[in-house]
């Protein structure tokens, strides 16, 4: 672990800054992953959620990439412009206004702060983020005191649209791996799962040093899956196995599925989770909008008894998702193997 700002008042102003400062200056072993980039053959193709096949296609990405493509997944255009716009009018705000929302304890989650994987580097990230765990309304009306409404209605109805593509994501996963409503006794149709979410708005401003820049280092993330929306400029990678890092450019319209740890685990390491990280530039500002899925807190997530036989053993233990995070924020990448019960991976 490293030692990271101690008062808010070292967080630097990435929008006004002209030279790359020191504590911002990666090297490539510093994000400890290899830096080898694929061939431009693989690419992750683009899922159409009304296709027939979509099973088969959702089975084949979340086998081989950990992640997926969509489109006509029902949520609107205007909607995610609408976030986006929010977000780049959220951190254009002055800095002093930003630190108001900026949590004093490092055990509250939600405003604006640095990434929770901060402590597992020793540079820091050039990227700005705010965390939206439950009700937006408090922090809403410290960022604009005379006009949080319109903020806020909005971080509810993304909310709401996002928590059924979600649930819906998530049975097409359950499905793809031959589960069905009598396998699993918390996950209901169609948002009615009661899973809960965070919402996590990443700006990446303009660097003046890209290449020697990481905007959010490499991680998989603790969720069952995440919704991403990222805006016209590149910047997100994810990494397979064999081949290397992978740009997703960003679509019109496309979303990007991430399979979390949880899903992972759900799935008895049958589907893996992604790592993935972002990488900034020297031209336009990026902006991306997570939305972190996981279940009810007090369900215990394990491998599904489905998926489980004597060829295919139990690995891992039953884990909360507080309980995941509470590890995930001591052990980082180990966490999964921490948790882990059966020695070798298994072979489906
Ligand atoms: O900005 C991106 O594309 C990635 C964001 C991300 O991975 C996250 O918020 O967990
Ligand atoms: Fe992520």
């Amino acid at each position: 672990m490293h030692t990271l700002p101690q008062s808010q008042n070292q967080y630097l102003d990435l929008n006004s800054i002209k030279e790359l400062p020191e504590s911002y200056t990666w090297t490539s072993l510093q994000d400890d992953c290899t830096d080898c980039l694929a061939t431009d053959t693989e690419s992750l193709s683009i899922i159409d959620l009304n296709d027939p096949d979509v099973l088969a296609l959702v089975r084949h990405a979340c086998k081989t990439w950990g992640v997926l493509q969509i489109r006509n997944h029902g949520i609107s255009l205007k909607l995610l412009e609408n976030m986006e716009a929010a977000a780049s009018k959220l951190f254009s705000l002055p800095m002093e206004q930003k630190l108001k929302v900026s949590p004093s304890s490092t055990n509250d989650t939600s405003g604006y702060r640095l990434p929770t994987i901060s402590p597992f580097f020793p540079k820091l990230m050039w990227r700005e983020g705010f965390t939206i765990f439950g009700s937006p309304v408090e922090h809403a009306l410290k960022l604009w005191p005379h006009d949080s409404k319109s903020f806020c209605d909005l971080v509810e109805e993304y909310k709401e649209e996002m928590k059924k593509l979600a649930g819906r994501l998530m049975w097409l996963m359950l499905e793809s791996l031959g589960i069905t409503e009598v396998d699993i006794d918390w996950a209901g149709r169609e948002g009615k799962s009661g899973g809960e979410a965070v919402i996590q708005l990443n700006s990446y401003p303009v660097c003046p040093d890209p290449d020697r820049a990481m905007g959010l280092a490499a991680h998989t993330d603790s969720s069952l899956l995440t919704i991403l929306h990222q805006n016209k400029t590149s910047g997100l990678q994810i990494f397979k196995e064999g081949t290397g890092w992978l740009t997703v450019q960003p679509q019109t319209g496309v979303l990007v599925v991430n399979i979390g740890d949880l899903m992972h685990i759900l799935s008895n390491g049958l589907y893996p989770t992604v790592l993935h990280r972002a990488l900034v530039n020297g031209k336009q500002q990026r902006i991306s909008v997570a939305y972190i899925y996981g279940p009810p807190a007090n369900v215990h997530i394990s491998p599904l008894p489905k998926l489980v036989d004597q060829y295919h053993l139990c690995l891992y233990r039953p884990v909360t998702w507080s309980e995941y995070l509470e590890l995930k924020s001591k052990h980082f990448r180990d966490t999964l193997s921490v948790i882990r019960i059966a020695g070798t991976p298994n072979v489906f």
